[in-house]
């Protein structure tokens, strides 16, 4: 329970109605959570208006509303309090509402279109070996230590953020590695939370469904690291070309990661296998166990980090090279017939062009690379034609198939990706629209020692269909059908 008064201190405020020391329960944007005595915030959304449910709160006798603008009629028993910026007031309420928990942290965002998962998965395992107890947000899940708590979200919204890090902080958790998404920032899921540093890790084609222009998208990440204060540290990957962009006008202090420039945590990949990295990183050598350049970037952006948290970088570097990916981050199985299987969750044209590169590095000659993916319905339209010419490029059989189709029809985003498979490649291509018979097809074509690829769905146990979601797991139905066909 909190006082209305002390939670409003950091919200830009323009009237208040009714008494403001009246007793706070709780805090929710959505009117069907609302129960008496607790605060409900009115925000716009992509889809409805926040304020039109304000009858609603009401009537489920909420305590406080927080909203834009008022409605016709103030409700006597109610204290209604006209802010700027309702998402922006959600984010600085729910922190004062469970005490500022990030204050209490050293808490770590990471921001990028691809890589996030990765890196914060690899920090969190890097910081329970080196002892301590640690907090995990990120799209696969969340974690406290080894206890795993769902995840639906890459970055939580700022009530579901405020009581995990409440959570953390309860547990004793020292340090807290989270992922930043561009949502996020636009819809202020991170405003009033205290960052003892940031991440970036890339950016590139994604979301622009959502932002409209790259620009914007550009601007989303980048708000990220101006909202960094001045005792925070941001990590820049000096190889992206908008790194520097990131940093124009952060307080933090910047430091540097990169492969191809000489920058503060420098490091050369000497050999890419099957097997691993042979990385030299600040001068000492390490066989990591991730695959391809990429991971080599985010193994970088882990010791970087560690690094500048004040861990020792010889102990920092032996932990990262003993450890695995994230779940559904070049995942593989080999079969009976040494089909090497990989699962990904490249669903970018950035992440797949990487992931199949990789593939080409470590493949020997004889190998055929089979790729299959598809492309999730209600995202970005623009990135299907881009996926199916990188797949055609870099593969010698494809198969286009559904991802998530959402709400949209599968057969119409098949159809977008198709448009970007060039004449030439018509051959190597197959469009097969059930995810399954999809696979079943990649392993009927795949020889011994082939290459599958599956891309696109990673980690994600289900498929989901017009709001629902059925069981779905790319690495079992892969394994099942391997043995199946006896491959
Ligand atoms: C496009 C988007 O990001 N939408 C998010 C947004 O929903 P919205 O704007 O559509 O909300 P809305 O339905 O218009 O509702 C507006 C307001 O009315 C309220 N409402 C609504 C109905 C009602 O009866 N009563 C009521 O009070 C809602 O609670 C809301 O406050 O705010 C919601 C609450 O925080 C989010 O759950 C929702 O995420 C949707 C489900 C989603 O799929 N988001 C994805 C795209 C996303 O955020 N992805 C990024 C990662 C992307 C990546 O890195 O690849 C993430 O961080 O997960
Ligand atoms: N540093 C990187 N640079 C480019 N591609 C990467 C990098 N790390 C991982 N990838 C590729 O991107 C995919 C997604 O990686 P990861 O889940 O770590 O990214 P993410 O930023 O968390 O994605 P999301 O936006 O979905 O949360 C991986 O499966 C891999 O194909
Ligand atoms: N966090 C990303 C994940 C996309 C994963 C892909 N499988 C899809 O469904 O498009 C998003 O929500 O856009
Ligand atoms: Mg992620």
């Amino acid at each position: 329970m909190q006082l209305l008064q002390n939670i409003l201190q950091n919200v830009n405020v323009l009237s208040t109605h009714g008494p403001l020391d009246v007793a706070v329960q709780g805090i929710t944007f959505d009117s069907r959570q609302v129960r008496e005595g607790v605060l409900f915030v009115a925000v716009r959304g992509v889809q409805a208006d926040g304020h039109t449910f304000i009858p609603k709160a009401e009537e489920a006798r909420a305590v406080a509303i927080v909203c834009e603008e008022l409605p016709q009629e103030l409700n006597p028993s109610i204290t209604y309090v006209q802010v700027k910026n309702s998402s922006e007031a959600l984010g600085y309420l729910a922190a004062a509402f469970y005490g500022n928990p990030s204050a209490k942290l050293k808490l770590i965002g990471v921001t990028g279109t691809n890589g996030k998962t990765t890196s914060v998965t690899l920090l969190h395992k890097l910081f329970r070996e080196l002892g301590y107890h640690v907090g995990l947000i990120s799209t696969v899940q969340n974690q406290i230590d080894e206890e795993v708590i769902p995840s639906t979200h890459t970055t939580p919204d700022a009530v579901k953020l405020n009581e995990l890090l409440a959570q953390m902080v309860k547990a004793g958790c020292t340090h807290v590695f989270m992922e930043v998404s561009s949502h996020a920032m636009v819809q202020h899921r991170v405003v009033g939370i205290t960052f003892a540093g940031g991440v970036f890790t890339n950016i590139t084609h994604d979301h622009l469904d959502y932002h409209g222009t790259f620009d914007e998208y550009i601007k989303a990440k980048k708000s990220f690291f101006d909202m960094l204060p001045k005792n925070a540290f941001a990590l820049i990957n000096a190889d992206d070309k908008r790194g520097p962009v990131m940093v124009q006008n952060t307080k933090a202090s910047t430091h540097f990661y990169a492969l191809r420039k000489a920058v503060e945590f420098k490091g050369r990949i000497i050999d890419n296998t099957i097997q691993g990295l042979h990385l030299e990183v600040d001068g000492q050598e390490i066989w990591a166990k991730l695959i391809g350049t990429f991971n080599a970037y985010n193994l970088l952006a882990a010791y970087g980090v560690a690094v500048l948290l004040g861990e020792e970088p010889t102990e920092a570097l032996t932990v990262l090279s003993s450890l695995n990916s994230a779940a559904g981050r070049f995942d593989y199985i080999v079969s009976e017939s040494q089909i090497t299987g990989i699962v990904d969750y490249a669903h970018t044209p950035d992440a797949l062009e990487n992931v199949l590169n990789t593939i080409q590095q470590i493949r020997n000659p004889n190998q055929k690379v089979i790729t299959l993916v598809g492309c999730g319905g209600n995202r970005d339209v623009a990135k299907r034609p881009l996926m199916a010419d990188i797949a055609c490029r870099l593969s010698d059989k494809v198969i286009l198939t559904s991802d998530n189709p959402r709400f949209e029809e599968p057969q119409a985003i098949l159809e977008d990706m198709q448009k970007g498979v060039k004449p030439l490649d018509y051959k190597k291509t197959l469009s097969v629209l059930d995810r399954k018979e999809a696979i079943k097809t990649a392993c009927m074509l795949a020889e011994p020692n082939d290459i599958i690829l599956i891309a696109g769905k990673g980690h994600e146990t289900y498929q989901e269909i017009k709001g629902v979601k059925y069981d779905f797991d790319d690495k079992q139905v892969l394994r099942e059908l391997m043995q199946q066909l006896g491959k």
